[in-house]
């Protein structure tokens, strides 16, 4: 099966463990994962990839992680057309712009031709049962077609 990309940025841990959650879920389902986090993580071979999860948590006011600028900044060159995302963040609904690093993903990406599978999974600090649910619904439907 086709390698699937999992990258994520965390700074005190959720947003790791939801891309450990992530790479289970598709690893048990027989997808070889491959995971990085995104200071690690060359925006020039996303086009490599039919299939990318986006896992990251939002700063400073409703901004990215400052790890993910040069990655941001490389979206900006390349051509993902063909490329489908799923976006998904632990953040906080104690600050004004609640996870708003990932309408920043979705729109960058959609303008770089990505299709973007459907709203961003936003999840208020640790994540609740439900929000397994809301993944595991986004993860089904990236990899139904
Ligand atoms: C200085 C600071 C600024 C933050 N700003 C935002 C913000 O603007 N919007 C938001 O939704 N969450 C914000 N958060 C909350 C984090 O995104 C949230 O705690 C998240 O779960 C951290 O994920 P991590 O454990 O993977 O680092 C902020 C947190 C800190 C410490």
């Amino acid at each position: 099966m086709e390698e699937i990309k999992v990258i994520y940025a965390s700074m005190s841990g959720r947003n790791q463990h939801l891309a450990e959650y992530v790479n289970n879920f598709l690893t048990t389902k027989g997808y070889p994962v491959i995971n990085e986090e995104i200071s690690q993580s060359d925006a020039f071979t996303l086009a490599d990839y039919k299939k990318v999860i986006l896992i990251s948590y939002t700063y400073h006011d409703g901004d990215l992680p400052d790890e993910a600028l040069d990655f941001y900044d490389d979206l900006n060159d390349v051509d993902l057309t063909g490329v489908e995302f799923a976006l998904i963040g632990s953040s906080s609904t104690t600050h004004e712009h609640f996870g708003r690093a990932l309408d920043r993903y979705f729109k960058r990406l959609t303008a770089k031709q990505a299709t973007v599978i459907a709203a961003p999974v936003k999840i208020d600090r640790d994540p609740q049962a439900t929000d397994y649910q809301r993944i595991d619904a986004l993860l089904n439907a990236l990899l139904a077609d």
